[in-house]
């Protein structure tokens, strides 16, 4: 069975795209289709598996030159969004959404939208990157910073030191003016 547009979702920032994924079951257990660059229209070229702890919050990151292309596949994230690409139509749009690895699909991240994952039970996603991983300082805000306000359904996760330090989502578009001349590109299909 091929994989199929999603139903209708909540508006997303443009250009981030969420894929409905679905099962194949039969006797054996399940399968499923987690990418295909046709459908998506453009290569990945690292993978990366995640195992997250209950109550375990990941980010807010951005990247200026990498896409993020994320499957949860055991228990749910919350996954947070924010456009910080300042010429986009959809510029400051922000969405909290729930990924499932029971009703699985994956949401491609283009550069230039900030992102965080929350998972209140633990889980086990992997990512597909349009670059190659380079160690190199993150970037990105507080996952509570207020100008974000995105609701997350915690108020004390377990985040890493890095994490916690990163600064405010205004200090990020003074730093980082790069993400004023990113290019929005419209969905390709
Ligand atoms: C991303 C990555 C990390 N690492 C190493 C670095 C570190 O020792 C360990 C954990 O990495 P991190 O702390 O960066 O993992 P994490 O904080 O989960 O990083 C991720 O956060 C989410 C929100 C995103 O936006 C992703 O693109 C990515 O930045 O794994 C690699 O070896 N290869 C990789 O591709």
């Amino acid at each position: 069975m091929k994989a199929t547009e999603s139903a209708p979702r909540p508006r997303l920032p443009l250009g981030v795209r969420q894929l409905d994924l679905p099962i194949n079951r039969d006797l054996r257990g399940s399968l499923i289709e987690v990418f295909e660059q046709q459908r998506l229209g453009q290569p990945l070229l690292q993978w990366n598996a995640v195992f997250s702890q209950p109550g375990v919050l990941r980010g807010m990151h951005i990247h200026d030159d990498r896409s993020d292309y994320i499957v949860m596949l055991r228990g749910r994230m919350l996954l947070g969004l924010y456009d910080a690409r300042t010429r986009s139509p959809s510029y400051a749009q922000r969405n909290l959404i729930e990924l499932r690895a029971d009703a699985p699909s994956a949401v491609y991240i283009p550069p230039g939208v900030l992102h965080g994952f929350y998972f209140p039970e633990g889980g086990l996603h992997m990512y597909g990157l349009g670059e190659y991983w380079r160690p190199h300082a993150d970037i990105g805000c507080r996952w509570d910073d207020p100008e974000l306000a995105l609701a997350w359904p915690c108020q004390q996760p377990t985040v890493v030191p890095r994490d916690l330090e990163l600064g405010a989502l205004h200090d990020l578009h003074q730093r980082y003016p790069v993400f004023g001349s990113i290019e929005v590109a419209a969905p390709c299909c």
